[in-house]
């Protein structure tokens, strides 16, 4: 199976990178200054399983449709995204989006018709070094895809089985919007409360109303999950409070840490849609709006505002 993969930074050069490795037949689409990188060192992770240097194809363009392609942008790219994978997307080509949040299905269904695209999700902490070498930093690696409509069964499991030698066990998930709706409702909370409070999870456990504020903000994310068909299931919420009121823990999420380095981050598409559509269902969701606002007031100081 012909795979394209766009984007080679954390997600796209961990997952492709394995995947190339194994021997699959994967490209990336990438911006020149990846491709020069990439045509000169070639692709290198690092990882506690094991670490990769691998010969990478890599294009800036695309001329004609391939059998899959694989999404790894960043949610503030996805307009310049769709359009470079344009080309690569025939009438049997699926498309399969890992980026969290689900604001993206809407855009992508739009541009290529909704039987087209999959759903996934991964869970893994990676990032991309000034050098381009993709730092794996711990035993993390979930990854979780299927499909969203029953006509879509069958080119996704044959997605899933082109995606087994990549190593990293990719999970065919029964209901793969239920899935999606999970993370999404654990990272709105696990962004918004490191984000709001500057923390990690430990240092917030260490105010006084560290754990209360952390269980509102859950308990606000999925009631409006819940309003958009996807209770979070009781497991679930209990794995993500624990995780979200660990005393000691040194957790902070992607978003605190792009913050902390004056990048862009993703809070409109993360927290801005989980507000906008409590907002739709008519809920009240106090904590989630002052995060929101955090996050816009950093964008602005960002961009120049006074
Ligand atoms: N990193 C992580 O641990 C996790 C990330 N995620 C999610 O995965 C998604 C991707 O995150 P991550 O991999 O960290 O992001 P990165 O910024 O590391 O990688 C995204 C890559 O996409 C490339 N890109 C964007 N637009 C285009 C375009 N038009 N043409 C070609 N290349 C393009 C960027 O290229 P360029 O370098 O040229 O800008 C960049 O290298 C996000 O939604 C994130 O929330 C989910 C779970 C964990
Ligand atoms: C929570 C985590 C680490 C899971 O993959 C993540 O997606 C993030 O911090 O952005």
């Amino acid at each position: 199976m012909r795979l394209l993969i766009l984007g080679a930074g954390g997600i796209g050069g961990y997952y492709g990178g394995r995947l190339a490795a194994s021997g699959a037949d994967v490209t990336f689409l990438v911006r020149e200054r990846r491709a020069e990188q990439l045509a000169r060192d070639g692709l290198v992770i690092t990882s506690p399983y094991g670490d990769v240097t691998q010969k990478a194809a890599a294009v800036t363009a695309i001329a004609e449709p391939f059998d899959a392609v694989l999404l790894s942008c960043k949610a503030y790219d996805l307009d310049s995204a769709v359009e470079a994978i344009a080309p690569a997307v025939g009438p049997e080509t699926v498309v399969l989006p890992l980026l969290n949040g689900v604001r993206h299905l809407d855009a992508l269904d739009a541009r290529f018709g909704a039987d087209k695209v999959l759903g996934g999700s991964v869970h893994i902490m990676v990032t991309m070094a000034a050098d381009g070498t993709i730092r794996h930093l711990n035993r993390l690696q979930r990854f979780v895809m299927g499909a969203r409509s029953a006509g879509q069964q069958d080119a996704a499991a044959r997605l899933h089985a082109a995606l087994e030698p990549g190593g990293f066990r990719p999970e065919f998930s029964a209901d793969v919007m239920q899935d999606m709706w999970e993370k999404f409702t654990m990272l709105a909370t696990f962004a918004g409360l490191t984000c709001v409070m500057r923390a990690s999870v430990g240092q917030i456990m260490e105010a006084e109303e560290g754990e209360a504020l952390a269980g509102a903000l859950l308990s606000e994310c999925a009631s409006v999950a819940a309003a958009n068909g996807h209770p979070p299931r009781q497991p679930f919420l209990d794995q993500s409070l624990g995780m979200l009121t660990a005393k000691g823990s040194a957790a902070t999420a992607s978003m605190l840490r792009d913050t902390e380095n004056g990048f862009r981050t993703e809070h409109e598409h993360i927290l801005g849609d989980m507000r906008r559509r409590a907002r739709a269902a008519g809920l009240a969701t106090p904590v989630l709006a002052v995060a929101l606002a955090h996050m816009q007031a950093y964008a602005a100081r960002q961009a120049g505002a006074t």
